[in-house]
């Protein structure tokens, strides 16, 4: 943790010191691992089929929470997504090579499964049956359905504003009870951190270090990939900051393991109107100033006061080197239409890692010869308003007038092909 101590158990609710620090699971056997009996153990399950190990975060169990049973682990098999090449994106964004890695194909359609499957595995092994989150949608329907996967209840907190229509169905869908508050993800936090406990809620979101040990596996899985050999920098969207920090963490300790020769350079990329981290690196101070009204067309990044920000600090920008940059929305926006039309879709905040990788190529930061890999955190329908607002649809409205109907007979079809 923050201060230091590491005499807290970091994997019980409350998630803060005395300090006020967030803790953080710390790994004591690291430097005893054996890295290439491990790669082995990784190698032989990818060939499971219906198991934990079959998935892309309990293959790597022991790195991430080796004493959970794994008669306690509820999954579905999330990780395995996809490492794309795409020449047209490449060119966007101008660097020597570029990998997208697709966390957007998981089964809630986010990156959130990689760390929630953690979170409420652990939850239930304490003996919790009520999950609890606040959430712009994507940790909300990543939680409601790992909870109802294991028969538990959940409840959820949502903001006023912000959130996209599609997300909260999908909470709503799984069985998540839906408390709407008035104000925003921030003022949530602030109330579960508070009062999580007198209601019997184990708390999911990334103040649980849990999850962030489950986000790890993203860089895990993508190492794995690529032979455990990483492009020159990783770039993540940063909102709550919990997957910059969880890709930190995991690379710092692949290194340590001596998986991976060196660690990759992370580039942080905010939305402008919700950057209060990239403000705070790029005037070099060290204390946060929350954004108090944080707003952009990409909801994930609605978040003025990122729980994770010290983590983040830690182990992307003092430990790996690590920088940060903030986009348009418009950038997010041309970005994400360039990443739809490659075939791989996405929601509108993950396009800020291509758009941010882009704006850093063009001021000098990352090299023309560099090499990249853009974390894809939501899929393409998680966000269809936002869908129709890069397509310049914003007039039309509903699912039948997507494009406007024409009588269907061959003269017409033909003058439009
Ligand atoms: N975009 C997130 C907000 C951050 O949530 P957290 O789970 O990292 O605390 C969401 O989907 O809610």
């Amino acid at each position: 943790m923050e201060c230091g101590k590491e005499s807290f158990d970091s994997r019980r609710p409350p998630f803060r010191c005395d300090c006020q620090g967030l803790l953080d699971v710390v790994h004591h056997n690291l430097s005893d691992v054996d890295a290439d009996r491990l790669k082995h153990v990784f190698d032989s399950r990818l060939g499971e089929r219906g198991t934990p190990f079959s998935g892309g975060v309990w293959r790597y169990k022991e790195l991430i929470h080796p004493e959970l049973p794994i008669d306690q682990i509820v999954t579905k098999y999330e990780g395995n997504t996809g490492l794309y090449e795409s020449e047209s994106l490449t060119s966007y964004a101008g660097v020597r090579k570029l990998w997208i890695k697709a966390q957007s194909e998981n089964p809630s359609g986010s990156f959130k499964d990689n760390g929630m499957t953690v979170a409420v595995s652990h939850g239930r092994w304490l003996g919790y049956d009520n999950f609890a989150c606040t959430s712009t949608g994507n940790t909300s329907s990543s939680m409601a359905m790992y909870a109802a996967l294991s028969g538990s209840k959940s409840t959820v907190f949502l903001p006023s504003h912000g959130v996209s229509r599609n997300k909260a169905l999908q909470t709503e869908a799984y069985g998540a009870r839906l408390i709407r508050t008035e104000g925003g993800y921030d003022d949530g936090i602030r109330f579960l951190e508070r009062h999580a406990d007198e209601f019997g809620l184990y708390v999911c979101n990334s103040i649980n270090p849990l999850r962030v040990e489950g986000q790890k596996s993203i860089a895990f899985e993508l190492a794995h990939q690529l032979g455990w050999t990483l492009p020159d920098w990783l770039v993540v969207p940063g909102g709550a900051l919990s997957n910059a920090s969880a890709i930190g963490k995991g690379l710092l300790e692949l290194h340590r393991t001596g998986f991976i020769d060196s660690v990759p350079r992370i580039a942080i990329v905010q939305a402008e109107g919700a950057s209060p981290f990239h403000r705070m690196v790029a005037a070099k101070e060290r204390s946060l100033i929350p954004e108090p009204r944080p707003a952009t067309v990409a909801s994930a990044l609605n978040i003025g006061h990122p729980p994770n920000w010290p983590k983040a600090m830690r182990y992307v920008i003092e430990q790996s080197d690590g920088i940060t940059v903030s986009v348009t929305d418009n950038e997010i926006l041309e970005a994400k239409n360039r990443i739809d039309r490659s075939g791989i879709g996405c929601e509108p905040a993950s396009a800020a890692s291509l758009a941010g990788l882009r704006r850093l190529v063009s001021a000098g930061d990352v090299g023309p010869d560099e090499t990249a890999a853009c974390i894809l955190t939501g899929n393409l329908l998680k966000d269809t308003d936002a869908i129709a607002r890069s397509l310049k649809h914003e007039k039309r409205h509903g699912p039948d007038d997507v494009v406007p109907p024409i009588p269907l007979t061959p003269d017409v079809v033909r003058a439009m092909l």
